[in-house]
């Protein structure tokens, strides 16, 4: 079946929702309240820890080292010692709860978006980019983690400490205070400055980091295609392009958001030379003493890197949350909605009925035009037409892939939109050109017909699917592991263990997409045979490219541009001397015959 993947569809860009995301994200750290409200305490424990040292080491100056006198201040200076141990000890283990949550955290969101995933319609992945979604289950969410291991602590412990640092700047000298903060609006405007740039910039980046994923997995995937026809200069081309845009949204995130620490540091110096100067000129008027002026040099340095951990995590904080952002808007993605009454299908005979079915992909076109038909339960239906006719829309519009815009699809008299898809499923089963195996043994792959067949069940199948004798030759039969997407075996080999596969799961209804690649004559005698088997009794759609399955069927459904433009089976079709005759006899260009 062809499936057209629609280039990445780019959302027109939106007003991103700092506070909004930052509030989802907090209902996922609410389910660890109890933890963090502990690592809180221990936050608040080692914040009052950190003010305490100045203070103390204020004390010892103006106490005992301007006086010279030595009396008491070892025990001062042992408790000195024990308050920044504890300090330590404080810390760890904040950091050690805190990845716990994190991870929780991550865990629980990664969860929920690979289930989103497996609720969202054919539709979302024919639009979005395979390796950028990728990249938003595993960048976007390590981003996400990685932010919240640090920035939780930090952006507390920052407030409580400045805040604490201030209260006590301003108990021991109000004016000094205010001489020391002088620096603050200098740098309230340099980070407002930066921040503004960083945030596109991080946003940037994180697009492109995906958009190069993206680009990456759909190449390796297409590396034999990329190969024979030489195209492996071009790639390389696009790929460079894609890495120089990421390199260049990398560089100014990264270079804007650097400028941070050295501004901070120029006005740390600063603040230092301010008060090392008007406490010097206080302290001649005997307005501050010695002890304070040292307290206030400690004290300016800790007020100044709580500012700059705020600022670095706010940039941190700026790129998880592009990243979050990411993850969310596909959580937000409208799932497929299921009728609200449905009716358990749980046995099929396999009529199925099209009453004047409309549909299109998207605005631009309509693809199905106003289709009715009628099939017998147990019949063959051959549809053919040339390639973009609408015949792959007919069977995915049958399963359920999409829904019709107008009218009704029915299976034995009840509409389609009233069973659950999942249910529909189960009665459908499918035989595609390029048949999907999953990386495991090969009698797993046969088992995903049906999880609980016995290894029994599952030969028998491959037996009915002339796969059995090409697999016992196997030097490892049915445990014979397969590489990925089934690499190992060859095209004509997939087959026949999807439609063992098909036949373990005993449909009824089959769909049925003919492999136009060439396949020796020898396989090719096998495949027709097993498919003759696994048709028998049931209602089957076959997207027919070979002439000898088009003579046999029962009915022929000749499309063309999203119309069915004849019926009939090959024989009165041929007399019609119709568009049919004419494919037939070759007097039409159709590359499906
Ligand atoms: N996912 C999609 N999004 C938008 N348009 C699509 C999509 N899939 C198919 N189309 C368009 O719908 C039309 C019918 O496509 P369809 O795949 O049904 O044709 P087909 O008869 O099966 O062709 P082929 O024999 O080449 O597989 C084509 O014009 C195609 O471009």
């Amino acid at each position: 079946m062809a499936r057209h993947n629609r280039a990445h569809q780019e959302k027109p860009p939106q007003a991103k929702n700092l506070w909004g995301t930052l509030k989802r994200i907090w209902v996922y750290l609410a389910d660890s309240k109890g933890m963090l409200s502990f690592v809180l305490l221990l936050v608040a424990i080692s914040a009052a820890l950190t003010l305490a040292g100045p203070f103390l080491i204020g004390l010892a100056v103006d106490n005992y080292l301007v006086d010279g006198q030595t009396e008491g201040l070892l025990p001062l200076l042992i408790f000195l010692a024990i308050i920044y141990a504890l300090n330590s000890v404080a810390i760890w283990f904040q950091n050690y709860f805190m990845i716990g949550i994190a991870q929780n955290t991550v865990y629980k969101l990664r969860k929920q978006l690979f289930g989103k995933l497996h609720q969202l319609p054919i539709r979302f992945f024919d639009q979005n980019q395979h390796g950028d979604l990728m990249s938003r289950l595993t960048n976007d969410l390590e981003n996400v983690s990685g932010t919240l291991n640090s920035s939780v602590i930090q952006v507390f412990s920052s407030v409580l400490t400045l805040t604490g640092t201030i209260i006590s700047m301003i108990y021991l000298s109000p004016l000094l205070t205010l001489i020391t903060l002088s620096t603050l609006p200098m740098l309230y405007f340099g980070m407002k400055w930066i921040t503004k740039r960083t945030r596109v910039f991080f946003r940037d980046q994180q697009k492109n980091l995906g958009d190069l994923n993206g680009y990456i997995e759909e190449m390796i995937s297409g590396q034999s295609v990329i190969k024979t026809f030489s195209q492996e200069e071009k790639v390389k081309e696009e790929f460079h392009e894609k890495n120089q845009r990421l390199r260049e949204a990398g560089y100014k995130a990264q270079a804007y958001s650097g400028f941070i620490p050295k501004l901070m540091n120029m006005l740390n110096n600063l603040s230092f030379a301010i008060i090392a100067f008007a406490g010097g000129m206080l302290a001649l008027q005997e307005l501050v003493s010695i002890g304070i002026i040292v307290t206030f040099s400690q004290y300016s340095r800790q007020f100044t890197r709580p500012l700059n951990d705020l600022a670095n995590q706010y940039n941190t904080l700026l790129s998880a949350v592009a990243g979050a952002e990411r993850v969310f808007d596909v959580m937000d993605e409208d799932k497929e909605i299921e009728a609200t009454k449905t009716v358990d299908l749980s046995s099929v005979k396999g009529d199925i009925t099209f009453s004047n079915v409309s549909f299109s992909y998207d605005e631009d076109g309509q693809t199905i035009y106003d289709v009715s038909f009628q099939v017998h339960a147990g019949d063959t239906i051959a549809l053919v037409g040339p390639t973009g006719a609408g015949k792959t829309t007919i069977i995915n519009l049958l399963s359920r892939f999409y829904d019709p815009d107008a009218g009704t699809i029915s299976i034995d008299g009840q509409d389609t939109a009233n069973i659950t898809r999942e249910n529909l499923r189960k009665h459908m089963g499918f035989v595609l050109q390029d048949p999907f195996l999953f990386q495991g043994t090969i009698r797993e792959n046969i088992r995903y017909g049906d999880l609980d067949a016995t290894d029994e069940a599952v030969s028998d199948a491959a037996k009915l699917a002339n796969a059995h004798s090409f697999i016992t030759k196997l030097s490892g039969g049915y445990d014979t592991l397969l590489s990925q997407e089934g690499a190992g075996i060859s095209q004509g080999q997939k087959q026949l263990i999807s439609i063992a596969r098909a036949i373990l799961a005993n449909p009824k209804i089959l769909i049925l997409d003919e492999a136009t690649s060439s396949i020796d004559t020898i396989t090719e005698i096998k495949i027709q045979e097993a498919l003759g088997r696994l048709m028998a009794g049931r209602t089957s759609f076959v997207i027919a490219h070979r002439l000898n399955t088009i003579q046999q069927a029962d009915q022929i459904f000749v499309l063309n541009a999203g119309k069915i433009i004849e019926k009939g089976n090959h024989q009165s079709l041929l007399e019609d001397k119709g568009f049919y005759y004419e494919l037939y006899h070759g007097h039409l260009q159709y590359d499906a015959i």
